[in-house]
């Protein structure tokens, strides 16, 4: 798996996030994106994930293109079987984790591949409860999200990143609302996922959390 980013510009009105931006992680990596406040490392993994338009550049997965820019500076967002592919090898865990609160954590993990019609149902409720087994949340395959701690809904909502085995996954600031021991279990949990071959960026403000799990350090400085 290699993504690579090309040329990557983006503005929000006279601000300039990105310039001319170009990044390439490979497979086992562990990227930790550093960095100022307001410097867009929420907006760039917010553009991996198809979630910010960009305005000039080119991002891939392997052959999988999300969008392309031509010699005139027209940008394309590829559509079809190969935005197909792209969506499906990237992944993302939100800040606030932005469970689906009318739905149990076994429901939460089980949407987003029910609506894929791929596996069939008993195959993906097997692998929801074994990811969810695997994060130590075998008790909390019921319980619905507000009745979960900080450091459990985190986890649920990296087994459900995990369900289409995305080769690439982004984190935003996975361990802000944890404590140190939760945050210990997150760092360990992203390593063990990169083992398996996932690429990994994570948006981080804690340097120690960076240093210890990171295999790689980006500063958003690099951006323009
Ligand atoms: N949808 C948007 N429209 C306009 N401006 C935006 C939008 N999203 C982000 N911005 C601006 O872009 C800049 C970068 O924001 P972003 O959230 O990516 O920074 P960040 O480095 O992740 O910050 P933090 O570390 O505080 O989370 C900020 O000035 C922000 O206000």
């Amino acid at each position: 798996m290699t993504l690579v980013v090309k040329n990557l510009s983006k503005k929000f009105d006279d601000a300039v996030i990105l310039d001319n931006f170009s990044f390439k992680m490979e497979e086992g990596e562990i990227v930790a994106l550093v960095g100022e406040s307001g410097t867009g490392k929420t907006t760039f993994i917010r553009i991996l994930n198809s979630l910010i338009p960009i305005d000039q550049g080119c991002v891939m997965i392997n052959d999988a293109k999300l969008v392309d820019t031509d010699e005139n500076g027209q940008v394309t967002y590829t559509s079809g079987s190969e935005r197909w592919a792209y969506d499906n090898e990237i992944g993302m865990v939100f800040q606030d984790y932005q469970l689906f609160p009318n739905m149990s954590a076994l429901e939460n993990l089980m949407e987003a591949p029910l609506a894929q019609k791929i596996l069939s149902k008993q195959a993906i409720r097997e692998k929801a409860v074994a990811l969810l087994e695997q994060m130590g949340l075998g008790e909390k395959i019921n319980a619905m999200p507000k009745t979960l701690s900080g450091g459990q809904a985190q986890r649920v909502a990296i087994a459900r990143s995990m369900m289409l085995d995305p080769k690439v996954l982004c984190f935003d600031e996975p361990t802000s609302a944890l404590d140190k021991d939760s945050a210990s279990i997150v760092g360990e949990m992203i390593q063990s996922i990169a083992a398996e071959g996932t690429g990994i960026i994570v948006v981080t403000h804690d340097i120690n959390f960076a240093e210890e799990y990171s295999t790689r350090v980006l500063s958003s400085a690099e951006f323009i």
